[in-house]
């Protein structure tokens, strides 16, 4: 995946600012970044779902916006808010989902790997929030996706449900799979990454891989995280 001198504005304001990085294939790349730093747009103009203003976007060699249609079954999407209607029976959703692609996983096993089966009939309104998450997980895997754009995988989850998720994204990867999370867990992203892109302000401020950014593991991805976006120091009056 590649992302050229990408600008994306709400308005007048650039949500991504001139934003250029590569995503190698079959590797986990994770885009960090405080609130409001561009992630989630990032990754939405990467699914087809925002046009950018300028810049250039490629996904599997091709434009999301113009070649959408070739792309949409060739990638997976897991939303922070679920994606589902609110009436929908879980296992409902993740049957409906699994139709609409030419070689779904095997449901039985989705299920079982996720720990959807106590909730399968429950409607997706009434799901706490980490089974909400891991059906949002199924839904964007259940495609055989080449690429799985995953937008803050474990937010919610208890620390069991947390290491199950990152069993999941290991085997994906294992299977050459493509993943891009987002996450504002700095020992998710920096156990689970390649490569981590940090974001502020619409901008890449620091790319490396886990190793290099901690400096061999001398720091904790949290602490360079922290001083790479630390806010600037207020004036003292
Ligand atoms: N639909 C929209 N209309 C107007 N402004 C928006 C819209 N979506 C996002 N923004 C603004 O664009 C900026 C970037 O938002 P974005 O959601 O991409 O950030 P993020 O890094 O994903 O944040 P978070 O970590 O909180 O999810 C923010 O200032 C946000 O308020």
């Amino acid at each position: 995946m590649e992302i050229d001198n990408l600008v994306v504005r709400y308005g007048e304001k650039a949500a991504v600012d001139g934003l250029s990085l590569t995503v190698t294939g079959g590797t986990v790349t994770s885009v960090l970044g405080p609130n409001g730093a561009g992630k989630t747009t990032t990754v939405e103009t990467c699914e087809g779902f925002r046009r950018p203003d300028s810049g250039k976007v490629r996904v599997l060699g091709l434009d999301p916006i113009a070649d959408h249609d070739e792309l949409m079954p060739r990638i997976g999407v897991m939303l922070q808010d679920g994606g589902a209607w609110s009436g929908v029976r879980a296992l409902e959703m993740l049957k409906y989902v699994a139709t609409l692609h030419s070689h779904p996983l095997d449901l039985d096993t989705l299920v079982d790997r996720l720990d959807l089966g106590t909730c399968g009939k429950t409607p997706y309104r009434r799901l706490s929030g980490g089974q909400k998450q891991r059906l949002s997980l199924a839904l964007a895997i259940v495609g055989r996706p080449e690429i799985a754009f995953l937008d803050e995988p474990t937010t919610g989850l208890d620390p069991h449900g947390r290491r199950e998720i990152w069993q999941l994204i290991r085997d994906l990867r294992d299977d050459g799979v493509t993943v891009v999370l987002t996450t504002h867990a700095m020992d998710e992203a920096e156990q689970l990454s390649d490569q981590v892109h940090v974001m502020s302000a619409g901008k890449l401020i620091a790319s490396g891989t886990p190793d290099t950014l901690t400096e061999h593991g001398t720091k904790s991805l949290e602490d360079v995280y922290l001083a790479l976006t630390a806010p600037p120091a207020r004036e003292q009056r």
